[in-house]
């Protein structure tokens, strides 16, 4: 059994949903996941393991509910060194450039703050996907398992 914290940048709701969905998959898996929000930096120090899932907005944008936390991150830079962290990237390949721009950002980030990656990022694509959980289930599947 692994704890596990969910981060979720969301505007309109699907993020929000998919990270309700993933805890409640996570869970029934065995493990103790939960959706933290509002999240703080102390969240990020004090969690075991981090799932971030997060959409994308403006022109790369990360979500204004999960902008606060990242930019403390950025700032405050708390190593995660020895933390299993994943990111989910909902987005629109419609938009070309800036495709999943604000998960590429995060997953940067922990990649900076010397995180484990639990899995490689997953990209769900709203073009292709009018349901993201179809792609997010073996993706969870996995990350289940890796925990
Ligand atoms: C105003 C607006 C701007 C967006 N900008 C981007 C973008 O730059 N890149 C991208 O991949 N998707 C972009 N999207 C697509 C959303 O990330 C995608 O629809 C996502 O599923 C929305 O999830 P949410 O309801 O959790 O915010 C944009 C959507 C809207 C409405």
């Amino acid at each position: 059994m692994a704890k596990v914290s969910i981060f979720v940048g969301s505007m309109y709701g699907n993020a929000e949903n998919l990270a309700n969905d993933s805890a409640e998959f996570l869970n029934k898996s065995g493990h103790e996941a939960s959706v933290i929000e509002p999240a703080s930096i102390v969240d990020v120090t004090q969690a075991e393991n981090i799932l971030f899932i997060s959409s994308t907005t403006g022109s790369g944008d990360i979500p204004d509910n999960l902008l606060p936390l990242f930019l403390q991150m950025q700032s405050e830079f708390p190593m995660l060194t020895g933390k299993k962290v994943a990111v989910i990237a909902l987005g629109d390949s419609s938009y070309g450039d800036t495709y999943c721009g604000a998960g590429k950002q995060i997953d940067a980030l922990i990649e900076e703050l010397n995180a484990t990656r639990a899995q490689p990022r997953l990209d769900i694509d709203a073009c292709e996907y009018f349901e993201p959980w179809e792609p997010a289930e073996p993706w969870l599947q996995a990350l289940a398992k890796n925990l």
